[in-house]
């Protein structure tokens, strides 16, 4: 069974980026059968709180993710240590009691010496009455992860054959001196816990791979396959960070955009395919293919939110608009005409509201040709008006008044709505209805 995970930490609301491997996830699970699971990184407590874990949630289902697990960290931290203590008792983590300070004047010696400032390995050198007396002084150690000098290679689901040499890489320090673990050791031990078998993720993990593969392999458990996917910039090329509250799903949300906009924009672009309205998640399950995702960085534009979203509100079916519509007050009986009448014109769904205005009124008619507008009142045809109504009562005007083209439709349409623009009349005509199009073609 294959199963994914999608792993954020709840540090901030969810961003436009970090919707794309959750999506990339989601879509390779769909496609393949499998599962999701919706893993809260939430290790750093100073950082991590209930309300973003809540919001991620909240954020991916309105995405329309619906995950099959959900898991946090900080509730599997005796799966973590005893995890530890398996290194540890391999050999594989070490204690080292450097300060931060010790640490800093260390690289840049080897800097000055022209030497890759990687960590020297000198806790290894320890003798145990060393490490006792650092203990008496106080200090807690830090554990690092005692790598094999060797290069790490797998088969990257997007970027094809990958390695990172870890003989270049520092020991990595998997749990600071206050016992608290970083990233690293806790997604290994949970992503064995919890069978997953594609680790699907943006490409700012690559070297956690690398250490990561020499963790799964140290703890004697299988390698996930892995994929890594080029992130998400600003048109300027600039980075995301959830806890600096960038283009959080949130809010483009909350901007009334459509969840099926913003999927596709964070999931097609830089992809293969090009960046296009696509509603449904099976439909972008099956266009999309990990293997054709560009490694070059995905610059996305967020204006292009505005003609996706547009482009899916003028397709979108009545129903999926209905309790929008009724919370900004369209009447039931009519609401579905309504919608037909005047998705095409709508950028966002609330955009409705103000066509709702021009139906119900009040509007202020603009007539100029008093003449030309008394002769269309009289022509008005008899209730109930219907979709065919406006195409006979022009014809009418038209061979009452010899007026054609834009000189017919633009007074009725200035009159009849306060407004030289709009969905087009012969729907919107039924919802105003007679007694209003009199009236408004009365004034003056
Ligand atoms: N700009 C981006 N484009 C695509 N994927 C991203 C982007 N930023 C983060 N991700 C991915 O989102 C997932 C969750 O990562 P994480 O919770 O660390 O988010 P983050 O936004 O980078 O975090 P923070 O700003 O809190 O450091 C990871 O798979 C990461 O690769």
């Amino acid at each position: 069974m294959i199963r994914v995970r999608f792993a954020p930490s709840p540090t901030g609301y969810l961003h436009i980026g970090n919707a794309r491997p959750a999506l990339l996830n989601a879509l390779y699970a769909r496609r393949h059968g499998g599962q999701f699971l919706l893993r809260l990184d939430d290790t750093d407590l100073a950082r991590s709180t209930e309300a973003f874990a809540q919001a991620a949630r909240e954020d991916l289902a309105w995405l329309g993710i619906e995950p099959d697990l959900f898991a946090r960290q900080s509730d599997r931290k005796a799966e973590h240590d005893a995890a530890a203590e398996r290194l540890k008792a391999a050999g594989r983590l070490y204690a080292c009691y450097e300060t931060p300070e010790e640490l800093d004047r260390r690289r840049k010696r080897q800097l000055g010496r022209g030497q890759p400032p990687i960590y020297d390995r000198a806790a290894l050198k320890l003798t145990a009455e060393e490490r006792t007396a650092f203990e008496a002084e106080g200090r807690r150690p830090h554990w690092r992860f005692l790598l094999d000098a060797r290069t790490v290679a797998w088969d990257d689901l997007v970027r094809g054959p990958a390695h990172i040499d870890c003989a270049s890489l520092s020991d990595p320090v998997l749990i600071r001196e206050d016992g608290t673990y970083l990233y690293t050791l806790p997604s290994v031990v949970d992503d064995i816990d919890f069978g997953i078998t594609h680790v699907i993720r943006g490409e700012d993990h690559v070297t956690n791979t690398g250490v990561q593969v020499q963790i799964f392999e140290a703890l004697g458990a299988p390698v996930p396959v892995f994929g890594h996917h080029n992130l998400l910039t600003t048109a300027d090329g600039e980075g995301l960070s959830k806890r600096l509250g960038h283009l959080s799903l949130r809010g483009l949300r909350e901007a009334g955009y459509e969840p099926g906009a913003v999927r596709s924009l964070a999931v097609l672009t830089g992809s293969a395919e090009s960046v296009r309205a696509v509603e449904g998640l099976d439909e972008l399950a099956e266009i999309i293919d990990l293997s054709e995702i560009s490694r070059a960085p995905a610059r996305f534009d967020e204006s292009d939110l505005d003609g996706l979203n547009a482009r899916l509100i003028h397709a979108m079916p009545y129903e999926q608009a209905a309790e929008r519509l009724r919370a900004l007050g369209v009447a039931d009986n009519t609401a579905e005409a309504f919608w037909l009448a005047v998705r095409a014109n709508l950028g966002k769904v609330e955009d409705a509201a103000e066509w709702w205005r021009v139906v119900e009124g009040p509007v202020t008619p603009q007539i100029e040709d008093a003449a030309f507008i008394a002769a269309a009142r009289e022509t008005l045809p008899q209730a109930p008006f219907d979709e065919t109504t406006w195409k006979g009562w022009t014809a009418d005007v038209k061979a009452r008044t010899g007026a054609k083209g834009r000189a017919l439709f633009m007074p009725l349409r200035l009159a009849l709505t306060g407004l030289d623009h709009g969905p087009d009349l012969a729907g919107l005509l039924p919802l105003i209805g007679r007694d209003r199009a009199l009236e408004r073609l009365s004034v003056g």
